[in-house]
């Protein structure tokens, strides 16, 4: 895509110093080298089992903590920390709305102050046109609701509305329909689709269901291990996956026309627990998972393989080393 991205990862790395179970420093590579960039009115889904690095990679993004190595880039500008400028061009949406809401103010209070908190007007007539966007009416009397008297839809659709105060170009959504009841979860889908299309928003919707992912995304990017493995348009992902870990993934997957359907992977029963971080595999980190594995994904990092369809995936299945190349 040639338009500049509105945010953009380039080749970020972060690691983290913890301490394992008998109190040894320790290096946690939770994201390495990643490249992901999100373009507005385009919707893309980071998609992976739990531990892979996703909220890592949002928050890298969200610019909650420094990137250990690459850079972040707002509208092709390498960011250098929150600012206020920043803030208002990008927002985190929760899994939990309780996390981005004030639970003892009305409704009205929690969107006053963050319309205030960016400099915009903070009306009554704000507050309703708020509202009115995530489809939140008769609004008035909404806002006049303490976050405790809403279903947890209509509570994530408030801290949506809340993100939208700022007037933001970009939302990250981190598994943002997870704790909703499943029959509302499509409406909430619905209502992020609507906001690409309306609103021409730049989103981000991390998920471990990819059949979500394939309902409401233009791209889908997976992740494995900490990197990123493969990506392109939804459709070739889902239709022609190219890594073996992906179609794991999709066959592992609930009912795909069920869109918005359970969002628990059944990767980790069929094959074992993902590798450690701390100390990862070497070559591809697929491979002790892999039944295609050959001696080259034990010991070498594959290359990025690119697709017709536009996508593309790490992996020796699809690559030709130089060596393997009749010579004619
Ligand atoms: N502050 C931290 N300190 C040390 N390790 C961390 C920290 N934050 C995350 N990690 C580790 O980084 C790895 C990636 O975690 P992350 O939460 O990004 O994965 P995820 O794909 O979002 O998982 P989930 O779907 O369960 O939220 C995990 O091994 C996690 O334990």
């Amino acid at each position: 895509m040639s338009e500049t991205p509105i945010l953009a990862a380039e080749d970020v790395t972060k690691h983290f110093h913890a301490r394992d179970g008998v109190g040894r420093h320790v290096t946690v590579r939770a994201v390495e080298n990643i490249t992901l960039r999100l373009h507005r009115g385009r919707i893309a889904a980071l998609v992976g089992e739990s531990g892979s690095g996703k909220t890592t990679l949002a928050r890298l993004l969200a610019q909650f903590y420094p990137v250990t190595s690459g850079e972040i880039r707002l509208r092709g500008e390498p960011v250098t920390g929150p600012d206020k400028r920043f803030a208002g061009e990008v927002q985190l949406v929760f899994q939990d709305p309780f996390a981005s809401l004030n639970s003892l103010r009305r409704v009205e209070h929690n969107l006053r102050r963050a319309l205030r908190l960016h400099a915009h007007p903070a009306a009554d007539e704000d507050v309703r046109e708020l509202l009115g966007k995530v489809n939140l009416t008769p609004e008035a009397e909404f806002a006049r609701k303490l976050p405790h008297e809403l279903s947890g839809g209509q509570r994530q659709r408030v801290a949506i509305a809340r993100a939208l105060a700022v007037r933001p170009s970009v939302l990250l959504g981190d598994e943002p329909i997870s704790m909703l009841d499943v029959s509302i979860r499509l409406d909430v889908l619905n209502l992020l689709a609507r906001l690409r299309d309306e609103e021409g928003l730049a989103l981000l919707y991390i998920t471990h269901d990819i059949a979500s992912a394939r309902y409401l995304s233009d791209d889908i990017f997976v992740m494995y291990a900490g990197q990123m493995i493969e990506g392109g348009p939804a459709e070739s992902v889902i239709q022609r996956p190219k890594h073996p870990y992906t179609r794991l993934l999709i066959d592992s997957s609930p009912d795909p026309e069920r869109a918005a359907g359970s969002s628990a992977f059944t990767v980790g029963e069929k094959l074992g627990e993902p590798p450690s971080l701390v100390d990862p595999p070497p070559g591809c980190r697929f491979h002790p998972r892999c039944p295609f594995a050959k001696d080259e994904c034990r010991t070498e990092v594959p290359p990025r393989v690119e697709f017709p369809d536009g996508g593309w995936t790490t992996c020796w299945l699809h690559a030709t080393r130089p060596e393997d190349t009749p010579t004619p």
